[in-house]
């Protein structure tokens, strides 16, 4: 791994195999448009059923294609950890236990536990059902997101989805708040979604990559929350935020260089509503894209005495994409010659292609968590599971080291959007109340999709990313078993290009039975959502999740792998709990295998078949669940005051 290899001209990176045998990266210097690693899957021309039951063949689009982040100068499949022993949590409803489960399970609770934050009312008081009267919050801060998407200007997945909900739930506790992204053109109707985004006529000129290149600002004031967006000729392209059908963009290092530069000058220059949000602004900077900027406080304002006051706080959604690139690329960076060693990092040995290869590369996300003031994980179980060799992906030392000031937040959920008496994207409305017609949406779903109009039939569905993160393997593997079984599955999602094909073959073969629908498509994955009765999330690690949240407040009920925000968010289905009426509001399977998957999944059938009233016990204690952004707010908001307390952590 890691070395440098001259070839055509320019310098790349050369990466070896990983221990499971996949490819690992191949990165250039970020040159504009030279082709970096992983590809991020061909378009497919795929075969769905039409509305009227007919198959038909559909281009997807770049514009629906769902390339997600993992594309871009991600570690995803350079396996960075050792196999361990997976814990074992029973699918058994009786919950049977053995002595090793109740064990590592306690420890695990234990040390979860240390990353809360105090006013997380639905654990602290054990209520799902917690109410929240929407109240302001006591200190009002200058927020400033920076994020490489936010919905609904651009999303490729949970990413979006949060940058595009939090903010608005922050600035309704009257928090003066702004959203930093790109203003991505890709020629499509999409484009459209920046519409009322005016040019605020201010411009900025950034020097890094050996030039200077000038920015401009638009900006939207909606909700409450200044979106700003960043322009800048390398967002103007076919595909989505991260690539195209060809692969990730070979420039992505250079784009998100540009945006945390540019995002570090906002606060200082935009007058928004007639004033800056000034110095004292707390940057909210998300994963690796936006992980320039706590280095640029440091390095690049501070020692100027500008941003002495400012704060930054690291959320991280997915620890497995660093934005690792060669160590060489470092003076692109716009960083001070002397600031090498914030993002300097070095592959483990094993990890490296032969003796002379030094192993050193640049890694942005370590950067940004040694410079910020804090860090935030998008569950508590996740923030555990980045201090672990498993789930560190090889900066868990690193993160353990800063653990005093990192917490776990579980994700809310835009309950506006994703709300099934209401939905615009289904065709017909439930609710706790009344949601005798969720069947009915299960019957035009089944219409929709060419199978079969079986309202009696389980319907499992997965929504997802198809790759190594969302255990798709799993789902390949477990398929032939599941099909002997009567039931439907639906899978939409798109990304691994054999796991595409691997969709269109399954829907060959078992015409009755499977649907698999290759795209991004955000109305299709509200009917799914809405309409099958199981929702399939065998997720190898899952730092929140947001489809089991979904999933839950339409009445489906999740069945997912015990790991990270999915065990922090899904209470396993206990028949016998509360004098036999049961408790859960899914099913938890442990450990990451076909056998356990398979059983949940049976389980989950069977319960569906022949306990209807424990069903909609599951369905009920789902459906009432309080997922809005309340509950995180208030805990972001406890944090938020902790980070003023002390001095910048880099001074
Ligand atoms: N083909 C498709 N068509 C339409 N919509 C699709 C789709 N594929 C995915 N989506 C949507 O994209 C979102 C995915 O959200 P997730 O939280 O599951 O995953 P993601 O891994 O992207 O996010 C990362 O960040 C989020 C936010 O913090 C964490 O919850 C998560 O664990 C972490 O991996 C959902 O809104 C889903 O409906």
């Amino acid at each position: 791994m890691a070395s440098l290899q001259i070839s055509g001209g320019s310098v790349r990176f050369v990466a070896g195999f990983n221990r499971t045998g996949c490819i690992r990266p191949i990165c250039s210097l970020g040159f504009p448009h030279s082709r970096s690693r992983f590809s991020i899957g061909r378009p497919l021309l795929l075969r769905r059923a039409s509305v009227s039951g007919e198959s038909e063949t559909d281009d997807i689009t770049d514009a629906e294609r769902d390339v997600s982040a993992s594309s871009s100068a991600s570690l995803l499949g350079f396996q960075l950890v050792p196999p361990g022993d997976q814990e074992i949590i029973s699918t058994n409803t009786t919950k049977e236990t053995t002595h090793q489960e109740e064990t590592s399970d306690a420890t695990d609770e234990s040390e979860m536990a240390d990353f809360g934050v105090p006013g997380n009312r639905a654990v602290e008081e054990g209520a799902a059902e917690v109410e929240y009267t929407s109240v302001k919050a006591e200190v009002i801060n200058n927020l400033v997101f920076v994020t490489s998407e936010a919905a609904p200007y651009s999303k490729t997945g949970g990413l979006g989805d949060v940058c595009g909900s939090l903010p608005i739930a922050l600035a309704g506790r009257g928090h003066r708040v702004m959203v930093i992204s790109p203003r991505y053109l890709n020629g499509t109707s999409a484009d459209k979604n920046y519409a009322r985004a005016k040019d605020l006529g201010v411009r900025v000129t950034v020097h890094c990559f050996g030039g200077s290149q000038e920015v401009s600002f638009y900006h939207e004031y909606r909700d409450g929350v200044d979106w700003v967006f960043i322009d800048h000729q390398s967002y103007h392209r076919p595909g989505n935020p991260y690539g195209d059908s060809k692969g990730a963009f070979g420039d992505n290092q250079f784009r998100f260089t540009l945006l945390c530069h540019a995002a570090c000058e906002a606060p200082l220059v935009l007058p928004l509503g007639g004033f800056t949000y000034g110095e004292k602004s707390l940057f909210l900077v998300n994963d690796w894209h936006a992980g320039l900027v706590p280095i640029l406080l440091a390095a690049k304002y501070r020692p100027y005495g500008v941003y002495k006051d400012a704060r930054s706080i690291l959320i991280i959604h997915n620890l497995a994409h660093q934005g690792v690139e060669p160590a060489a690329t470092y003076s692109n960076l716009g960083l001070p010659s002397e600031w090498y060693g914030a993002v300097g990092w070095v592959f483990p040995t094993w990890a490296r292609t032969h003796a002379l290869d030094t192993g050193e590369a640049v890694n942005v996300l370590k950067g940004a968590i040694v410079t910020s003031d804090r860090i935030i994980t998008v569950s508590q179980g996740y923030a555990w599971e980045i201090t672990t060799v498993e789930g560190g992906y090889g900066l868990q030392d690193l993160l353990s080291s800063r653990k005093s000031v990192i917490n776990g937040i579980t994700n809310g959920i835009n309950i506006d959007e994703w709300d099934p008496s209401k939905d615009e994207h289904i065709p017909f409305h439930y609710s706790l109340d009344d949601y005798s017609n969720k069947v009915k949406c299960k019957m035009a779903l089944q219409k929709e999709l060419g199978l079969p109009i079986r309202p009696e039939c389980p319907m499992i569905g997965f929504i997802g990313r198809l790759d190594y993160q969302k255990g798709i393997d799993l789902i390949q593997t477990a398929g032939p078993d599941l099909m002997v079984d009567d039931i439907q599955f639906v899978m939409l999602g798109s990304g691994d290009p054999k796991c595409e094909s691997w969709m269109r073959s399954m829907e060959e073969t078992y015409r009755d039975k499977f649907r698999g629908w290759v795209g991004f498509n955000v109305p299709i994955s509200h009917r799914i959502t809405a309409g099958c009765d199981i929702l399939l999330m065998p997720s190898r690690f899952e730092p929140c999740g947001l489809n089991q949240l979904y999933a839950m407040r339409y009445g489906t009920i999740p069945v997912v792998h015990a790991t990270g925000g999915l065990r922090d968010t899904v209470e396993n289905f206990n028949p016998y709990a509360e004098g036999g009426a049961g408790a859960g509001t899914g099913w938890v399977f442990s450990p990451l295998s076909k056998d356990s998957m398979v059983s949940a999944l049976r389980l989950a059938a069977a319960t569906y078949r022949e306990y209807k009233d424990s069903w909609e016990g599951l369905m009920r204690r789902g459906m009432s669940r309080n997922y809005s952004w309340e509950n995180a707010a208030v805990q972001y908001e406890q944090v938020f005051q902790w980070v003023f307390m002390d001095p910048p952590y880099i001074n």
